[in-house]
């Protein structure tokens, strides 16, 4: 069976589709993925071992009209080169993650009778989801929540399989992830992360922490700033060289599984992908929702989690104030707090989404 993967833009909407392909390729699929040239899915992608295709796509800005027809030409364009690429290929089945890539994918496999699956990761479907949702064979969702979106009709379509979450991320032992990045056996590690992009707010507020962190003695932080946040933190920390020991900076991490095994505790954005991610490892966080995100949808991503007791959650405007240290305090220095996540985190059960994702998929094949 011949099955094509797309989706476009960040990470979050990319990891997803790996978790999946290394499920389908464990159960004898052929898999291939069509992305953007410039997104980072073509690095992901080719360092994973899937052979990828890039197709032109870009989406439209309300603000700026004249952006509309030069996107529209641009889908018409990919829409015809990859109607003759999955003929050639003889796909049997196209799943798209979201991002506007998948749009002339799925539009080409649409035309060819080349049945059409969605992912949908978040827990309010994206534009180019809730597009090609109306026409596909199943629509799989993470929340069930994001079902809102579609009509009727589309609702004996749908199936809640979880975020697929990638073989690294489970396997990485906290071994391994402490010798990574160098923290001790006994030390207690805070891993911080703004999702794949970085979060400018939640990387000043966690450096105004520094001196108060580095006081005892045992605690360790891996902080993954978000590649072009590196500089501006890396200055704002001043480092000495003996903090540098206990302080990791990373602008990006190829090595996010190891880094969650390491953890004691994490301060995280609620990417619906690095949620899927905390979640399967079970490590207590503490969540501050990108506020900005369409229709907020970081809060929804996160609020059941929350609600189970598996997190902390905090709004991105008190980040400044007192509550954000004292919910860090308390996720390190607390053992009890930590224990009580774990388990309630452990209780949720998640591990499955690939399995399930898959099964639909190569249900709906042709
Ligand atoms: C601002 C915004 O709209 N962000 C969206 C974007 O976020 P973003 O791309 O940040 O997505 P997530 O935080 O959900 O996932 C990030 C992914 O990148 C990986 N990673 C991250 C940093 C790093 O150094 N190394 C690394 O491997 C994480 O392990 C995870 O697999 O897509 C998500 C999934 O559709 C959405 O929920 C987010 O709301």
């Amino acid at each position: 069976m011949l099955v094509v993967l797309s989706g476009g833009g960040t990470a979050g909407h990319i990891n997803p589709a790996l978790a999946l392909a290394d499920e389908l390729r464990a159960r004898g699929c052929d898999v291939r993925f069509a992305g953007t040239p410039q997104g980072v899915e073509a690095r992901l992608v080719a360092e994973a071992g899937i052979p990828f295709t890039p197709f032109e796509a870009a989406g439209f800005n309300r603000n700026h009209p004249l952006t509309l027809p030069k996107a529209v030409a641009k889908i018409q364009r990919s829409t015809g080169r990859a109607k003759a690429w999955l003929a050639e290929l003889g796909a049997d089945v196209v799943v798209g993650f979201g991002g506007y890539v998948c749009i002339p994918v799925g539009r080409a496999a649409e035309k060819l009778g080349v049945p059409v699956v969605v992912h949908e990761q978040n827990s309010v479907m994206g534009m180019a989801n809730k597009y090609l949702a109306k026409r596909a064979a199943a629509v799989c969702l993470t929340y069930e929540h994001a079902a809102g979106a579609l009509d009727e009709g589309a609702h004996s379509r749908i199936a809640v399989t979880g975020n697929p979450v990638r073989k690294s991320v489970f396997d990485a032992t906290r071994e391994d992830g402490r010798a990574r990045f160098g923290v001790p056996e006994d030390a207690r590690l805070l891993l911080v992360t703004g999702g794949s992009l970085g979060a400018r707010h939640l990387n000043q507020a966690v450096c105004a922490l520094k001196d108060e962190l580095l006081a005892a003695g045992d605690v360790h932080v891996v902080h993954v700033t978000g590649p072009k946040e590196l500089d501006a933190v890396a200055g704002q920390l001043a480092l000495t060289p003996a903090e540098e020991k206990r302080w990791h900076l990373f602008g990006y991490t190829d090595h996010m599984g190891e880094a969650m095994a390491a953890a004691d505790a994490i301060v995280s954005r609620a990417g619906a992908t690095s949620l899927a991610e905390i979640s399967a490892r079970a490590i207590p966080a503490l969540l501050v929702p990108f506020p900005f995100a369409t229709e907020d949808h970081q809060t929804t991503n996160a609020r059941a989690y929350v609600e189970a007791g598996c997190a902390y959650m905090l709004a991105d405007a008190d980040v400044e104030g007192p509550e954000f240290a004292r919910l860090v305090r308390s996720l390190l220095d607390d053992a009890a707090v930590r224990e009580r996540m774990a388990a309630a985190a452990r209780a949720q059960k998640t591990a499955d989404a690939a399995a399930k994702l898959a099964d639909v998929v190569m249900g709906a094949a042709r």
